[in-house]
């Protein structure tokens, strides 16, 4: 290139010169910026858009309405209002197929019960994992530990600030008693007459209650409780169990606290100091607590503060997982709550760590003395609990709800729904949502797949810059959406799988039908031999053909041959060229030059 001014600006017209030359440059960049563009995205700019909002279709997308889920949902709903009465929930074992909706079902009824629970100040928290990406115990019980740490800091900065704000009342009130203290001995000087007795005297924060023997009123405790159930040494107030429920004396469904904000102070600002004589005047700013002083407040300030240092977050890896147990369990413990945990895709958990997070979170109830722990756990494997010590299977299972597959109305309706939102006034033909619908039910009732189909079309439309989706859109959808499955699946293959699937590949491009497991096997041989794999027994490749036949990739029939006995016939079940291409991007089978011979000579052998 050259250095030359004028050439690199690529116009004649544009003079350099040593004073001007910046800002004739700058100006030319500009120039030869607009020149250069050739309008790649202006074209699909211009196009009306099809999508209003893309994003509803979208499998992150949380639905605020779920059609046909409501027996579901209030199935779930019946068992966890336990919950918001200070009871423990049973726990709950969610199934159904894939895209049924159990995951936006459960999200739903916990978003709900968290907001009521913050409506009547009835300490509740749900937690939710997701067990295909957190799927070991350690893991589980880290993230669940360092969760409930971060909600503790919450509520503890919450507690602070409410303190903060009576020790500020404190002040407002002591300087008003002082200034009307100091009007009253002003207003008895000019009348020469001695005050017999301050009114305010008694009233100064600066004084303890029990120097005063002030008390606190019984609405001042927490969840507006029977002073007599408080354990006056821990200041605990226990949470209703089994058998001793009511025993407080307070209904299940009873009004949650009278302050909330003050019963958020926690168990231990029940005061030991307090006595049963002289209340403080109503308007006084420690009225409405448990504490008898000043001192007292900032004493469980400092204490708050002191237990939001000693808190300390597990690290992903490296401790052993008794220590990772009893932070988490200290954490859940460390208030009067319910709470709830929801384990998605626990089938994977089980799977990959056993059960014994399960069993160490079935039993944690037995040992929590301020909280209650509830399960939620969603699985598309209605076999998985066969794998479960007897004990953590029937906890667990407490009760099951089950999720039945959509079929071709209902999935009609939950597009229907989301269409309204996701799409312009015009964008669908009358046919669009029926044959998504059509289609994904066909698959297993999957709303996953009906919503992808719908998008899938919807993009092929805009690209294509029609003016509306029709019917032709949703069968390409199909193809693709189903091409991409295969893609995926066909490239996760293990190498020994691939080898036999490229076999039957080279087979059925040379022409030959009905191909039979000899013939897959003597090409399988020589690709083994040409990238030196290990061969496998004709046994162990007939295994790799059925499981390849599972998979939807090949299609394998027993056809009977009379006298020659029976043989399979198998035939691709997947695009050619497409799955050939995902095979030859693996780098072991992509340094197979030539093919062809293995092919000619599959008769030799
Ligand atoms: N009744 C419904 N109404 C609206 N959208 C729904 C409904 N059921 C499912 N969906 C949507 O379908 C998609 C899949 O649902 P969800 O993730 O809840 O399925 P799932 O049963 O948990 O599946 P998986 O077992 O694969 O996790 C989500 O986008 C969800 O919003």
């Amino acid at each position: 290139m050259s250095d030359d001014n004028s050439e690199t600006t690529g116009s004649d017209e544009v003079e350099v010169d040593g004073t001007s030359g910046f800002s004739t440059d700058f100006e030319n960049a500009d120039l030869g910026d607009e020149e250069s563009n050739q309008g790649l995205f202006d074209d699909l700019l211009s196009g009306e858009p099809i999508f209003e909002n893309k994003e509803v279709l979208r499998p992150s997308y949380t639905p605020h309405e779920l059609p046909h889920r409501s027996d579901q949902i209030n199935k779930m709903a019946t068992i966890l209002v336990a919950a918001l009465r200070g009871e423990t929930p049973s726990n709950i074992l969610i199934y159904g197929k894939t895209g049924t909706g159990k995951t936006a079902s459960a999200k739903f009824v916990s978003k709900e019960l968290e907001s009521t629970s913050q409506k009547y100040s009835v300490p509740c928290d749900v937690e939710y994992i997701n067990c295909e990406v957190t799927d070991t115990q350690y893991r589980v019980l880290a993230q669940l530990a360092n969760k409930f740490i971060d909600k503790n800091k919450e509520r503890i900065d919450d507690r602070i600030a409410d303190l903060e704000s009576v020790l500020d009342a404190l002040e407002a009130y002591d300087a008003d008693a002082k200034r009307r203290r100091a009007d009253a001995a002003d207003s008895s000087d000019r009348t020469g007459e001695e005050t017999a007795s301050d009114p305010f005297d008694f009233v100064s924060s600066e004084e303890t209650r029990a120097e005063t023997e002030t008390t606190v009123s019984e609405t001042d405790l927490s969840a507006g409780d029977d002073s007599s159930d408080i354990d006056t040494q821990s200041g605990d107030l226990p949470l209703e169990t089994e058998g001793s429920s009511n025993e407080s004396g307070q209904p299940p469904d009873s009004p949650p606290a009278a302050d909330p904000e003050l019963a958020d102070t926690g168990p231990l600002d029940r005061d030991e100091t307090t006595s049963d004589s002289a209340p403080l005047p109503p308007d006084h700013p420690l009225e409405s607590t448990p504490f008898g002083s000043r001192s007292e407040v900032e004493d469980r300030i400092d204490e708050l503060e002191a237990d939001k240092d000693s808190f300390e977050e597990v690290p992903m890896t490296g401790w052993p997982t008794d220590r990772v147990y009893s932070v988490f369990f200290d954490a859940v413990d460390y208030d009067e709550r319910v709470v709830v945990i929801m384990l998605d895709e626990i089938d994977k958990l089980v799977e990959k760590s056993g059960d014994d997070t399960l069993y160490n979170l079935s039993r944690m109830n037995s040992e929590l003395e301020n909280s209650r722990v509830s399960i939620i756990g969603i699985s598309n494997d209605l076999k998985f609990t066969d794998f479960l010590d007897p004990r953590v299977k029937s906890s667990l299972g407490e009760e099951e709800i089950v999720f039945p597959p959509y079929d071709a109305n209902q999935l009609r309706d939950i597009l229907k729904h989301r269409s309204e939102v996701a799409f312009k006034g015009n964008a669908l033909s009358d046919d669009v949502i029926p044959l998504c619908a059509a289609f994904a039910a066909q698959e297993h009732g999957d709303a996953r797949r009906a919503l992808d189909l719908l998008r899938t079309a919807g993009e092929l439309a805009e690209r294509s810059q029609a003016e509306t989706i029709v019917e032709e859109h949703v069968r390409q959808a199909q193809d693709k959406i189903e091409l991409d499955r295969v893609v995926e699946v066909v490239r996760t293959l293990p190498t020994q799988s691939k080898l036999v699937l490229f076999a039957i590949i080279l087979l059925e491009k040379n022409g030959v039908h009905s191909i039979n497991t000899g013939e897959v096997f003597n090409i399988y041989k020589r690709l083994c031999e040409e990238i030196d794999a290990d061969v496998l027994t004709q046994r162990r490749v007939t295994d790799l053909i059925s499981e390849l036949d599972m998979l939807g990739i090949v299609n394998a029939v027993v056809v009977s041959k009379g006298r020659y006995g029976r043989t399979k016939e198998i035939s691709l079940s997947v695009p050619l060229e497409e799955t050939e291409a995902v095979l030859l991007s693996d780098s072991r089978l992509s340094d197979i030059d030539d093919v062809q011979p293995f092919v000619q000579a599959r008769f030799e052998n």
